[in-house]
């Protein structure tokens, strides 16, 4: 039996097997194989033919997103509408076989698009071109989901499915749970808290079906089953998404507003040229960038050209950013702006800046 037909197995068993007390430990087990195998099975299409040609695209610029979604819902058609790149636009199913990079400036950052095929039911198993794209979706910043607002519905959980099934966790944090595989001891298992969805049974049986008999174990937050095998598995991709409903001109007012209110959600129109704005906007909040000012000593800060950092960036980036070699010359600097209780503070490498901050960096 291969591995699509076991996944399919258990993913039936599943289905099959009522949730109660009595077959819990049982499900448990069935999703750690279940996990276990869908990693198999995307493990063995990198060594195959099915890397995809046309799909290795470079990462450039400050950021990157991935737009994911059946197929016509008209992904190339925004690509066309927010960058200069020219993207194949038509009435037909994958009229996109490939990734299309384009790039957008905005508020000083550029932000990498990639526009990619549809993808469909059973992606993750490699129905169509899915792996590839998925394969794309998992070095994303943020997944731009695309949907068609005069479409159904189950379009929705069906992607998110998809998705889910090659690790890859939208809108959610990495599980506050910590877990040291050793050599000897045993499992030590601790909790800070009352675990209401798992327990300690269930964290041996899992573990001892992925064949971990000694380990250090944690855990902060009241975690489900799957929580507890994302955090064993440890490959999973946390990413925030935006969901697009395009097509906006074809639905009612009502219907507009409805969708409009989801969470996490924007409604669009790529033709009508309905609410764009809006959704790069949206877009640029995700992906959490700052922008840093810096400045020569005696002079004033260039506010026109910033730095683009991460969230949670430091000096230390900063200085990356400015040159490569800058931070084995660096004594201190001078910030000023919202990271600092008074301006300007000398600050080590280690300080965090924040957005809008001027930074001035003083060389040994
Ligand atoms: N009514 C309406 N049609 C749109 C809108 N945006 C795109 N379309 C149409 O939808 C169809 C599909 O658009 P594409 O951009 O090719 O869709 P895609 O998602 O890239 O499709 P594939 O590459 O085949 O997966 C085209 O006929 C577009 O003209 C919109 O906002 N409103
Ligand atoms: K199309
Ligand atoms: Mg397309």
């Amino acid at each position: 039996m291969g591995i699509v037909e076991k996944i399919e197995d258990i993913e039936n068993e599943i289905k099959r097997t009522q949730k109660n007390k009595a077959t819990e430990y049982h499900l448990g087990l069935l999703k750690a194989k279940l996990a276990r195998y869908r990693v198999q099975l995307l493990e063995g299409a990198k060594t195959k033919s099915e890397k995809g040609e046309g799909f290795d695209v470079m990462k450039s610029g400050d950021a990157r997103v991935v737009m994911i979604g059946f197929p016509s819902v008209g992904k190339s058609t925004l690509l066309s509408k927010l960058t200069t790149t020219e993207s194949a636009i038509a009435g037909y199913e994958f009229t996109t076989l490939t990734c299309v990079p384009g790039k957008f400036t905005y508020k000083g950052a550029n932000i990498q698009l990639l526009d990619l095929p549809g993808i469909i039911e059973g992606a993750s198993q490699g129905k169509g071109r899915g792996r590839q794209v998925i394969a794309v979706a998992r070095t994303a910043d943020v997944v731009l989901m695309m949907l068609d607002a005069t479409k159904s519905a189950q379009q929705r959980p069906l992607l998110e499915a998809e998705l889910e099934a090659v690790g890859i966790r939208l809108n959610q944090s990495f599980p506050n749970v910590s877990f040291k595989i050793k050599k000897a001891g045993g499992i030590s298992f601790n909790a800070t808290l009352k675990l209401t969805k798992i327990d300690q049974k269930m964290v041996h049986n899992i573990l001892h079906d992925y064949k971990i008999f000694n380990a250090d174990i944690v855990i902060r937050e009241d975690i489900t089953v799957d929580q507890f095998i994302d955090v064993i598995l440890g490959n999973r991709r946390y990413i925030k998404c935006i969901y697009c409903y395009n097509k906006i001109d074809q639905i009612s007012l009502e219907e507009v507003d409805r969708l409009a209110h989801e969470e996490n959600t924007v409604v669009v129109s790529c033709e009508d040229d309905l609410n764009l704005d809006y959704l790069i906007e949206t877009i640029w909040r995700k992906l959490n960038l700052m922008r840093v000012y810096t400045k020569k000593r005696g002079e004033y800060p260039d506010f026109s050209d910033g730095l683009i950092v991460r969230n949670g960036a430091t000096i230390e980036h900063v200085c990356h950013a400015i040159h490569r070699s800058l931070t084995n010359n660096f004594r201190y600097a001078l910030v000023w702006g919202t990271s600092t209780k008074h301006n300007p503070q000398r600050v080590g490498i280690n300080h965090l800046v924040g957005d809008e901050d001027v930074v001035q960096v003083v060389k040994k």
